[in-house]
């Protein structure tokens, strides 16, 4: 029971699943585990690591520098435990043993795989016991998704993109004050991982509603939502409905110049799509690097202070803060000046 109210004592998905691991980890000790999450495509599906547990230390992906995906040696087995969803046994290195739980959404689709290596071969009533672990996790995350996710679009809601900013903040000024404190040299930031947050607004979206009706509008809202979420982004790169007509992308990209073709890609795409009875939908696109605000409302500020020039100076395109503001085309409002990093 403890572990139960321990498992669904958390709001935050990574928090979540550490408690899962370190649930598991209490009733099974001494075994490795492993959470990936699956996504189904028609004819494939892709595994990336939400989490792991070595030696009762706990890393999930909140924490992504720390994880090493490694389940090459694992593959054949994870997929037959997803082609069949059910239980898959097989023989490890050492004389172990891989078991492989799948966990169902509810809908009956598989969307994650639990991975325990051990030296012992589980019986009958723990292999139940760790199903309905799982099916506690599956039935919680699926609940705080609901209160995290917008209901028009299914996109991630604004409350959320908060939190997620905050927590980016926080990561980067703590990977910027470790560097500092191991190395005088300030090219290491270079090869950090960077994180890019854009604001995307539908240009003249008012004119759409009038023309069409505001039912005819938000199917435009969906579609805009379903493009930037599919093919445009990569899989860890986040999407949220920020407001009406408002979309903010956060995406991880190792320079400016990565970044502003990653939002290029997204407009363009937007701009090529054929969308029942108009001939074109743009979007302007304002970005800028989450490093040193203040808050996510600076954060967003800036981008918006970008999209806001996008939008007076001919629409159908991607700005970034920090070039506007080092050509003098817009000038600072808040008071961290962008790239002089304010520890906090
Ligand atoms: N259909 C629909 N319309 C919305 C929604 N939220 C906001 N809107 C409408 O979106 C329109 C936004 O218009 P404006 O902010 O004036 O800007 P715009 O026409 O998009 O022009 P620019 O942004 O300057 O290119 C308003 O008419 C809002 O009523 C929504 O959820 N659904």
């Amino acid at each position: 029971m403890d572990n139960l109210a321990e498992i669904t004592s958390h709001h935050d998905r990574h928090v979540l699943e550490k408690s899962l691991l370190k649930t598991l980890n209490e009733l099974f000790p001494a075994q490795d585990l492993r959470l990936f999450r699956v996504r189904q495509h028609a004819d494939n599906h892709e595994l990336s690591l939400l989490a792991f547990c070595v030696n009762s230390v706990i890393v999930s992906a909140d924490e992504p520098a720390k994880l090493q995906p490694s389940q090459s040696d694992l593959s054949e087995a994870l997929s037959r435990a997803i082609a069949k969803g059910d239980v898959e046994l097989a023989a490890g290195k050492n004389g172990d043993w891989n078991i492989i739980y799948p966990a169902f959404d509810s809908h009956g689709d598989i969307f994650a795989v639990l991975l325990i290596s051990t030296n012992l071969v589980p019986s009958a009533s723990d292999q139940r016991l760790v199903y309905s672990i799982l099916r506690v996790y599956s039935n919680y995350l699926s609940l705080i998704e609901k209160t995290q996710k917008d209901k028009l679009t299914g996109l991630y809601n604004r409350e959320t993109l908060d939190n997620e900013i905050t927590k980016v903040l926080v990561r980067q000024s703590d990977h910027f004050a470790q560097e500092i404190s191991s190395s005088n040299d300030s090219r290491r930031r270079s090869f950090a991982i960077k994180y890019w947050l854009g604001v995307l607004d539908i240009d003249h979206f008012k004119v759409i509603n009038d023309s069409y009706g505001h039912l005819y509008g938000d199917e435009v809202i969906i579609l805009v939502a379903r493009l930037m979420s599919s093919g445009c982004i990569r899989d860890d790169d986040l999407v949220y409905r920020y407001g009406g007509e408002e979309f903010v992308v956060l995406l991880k990209a190792p320079n400016e110049e990565d970044a502003a073709h990653t939002f290029n890609r997204i407009r363009e795409m937007i701009s090529e799509h054929e969308f029942p009875q108009l001939k074109q939908v743009t979007t302007s696109i304002g970005f800028v690097e989450v490093l040193g605000q203040q808050s996510p409302s600076d954060v967003i500020g800036q981008a918006d202070e970008a999209l806001y020039y996008a939008k007076q100076n001919g629409r159908n395109q991607v700005q970034s803060y920090r070039e506007l503001i080092e050509q003098g085309k817009i000038h600072h409002t808040s008071q961290v000046a962008h790239g002089d990093v304010e520890l906090f």
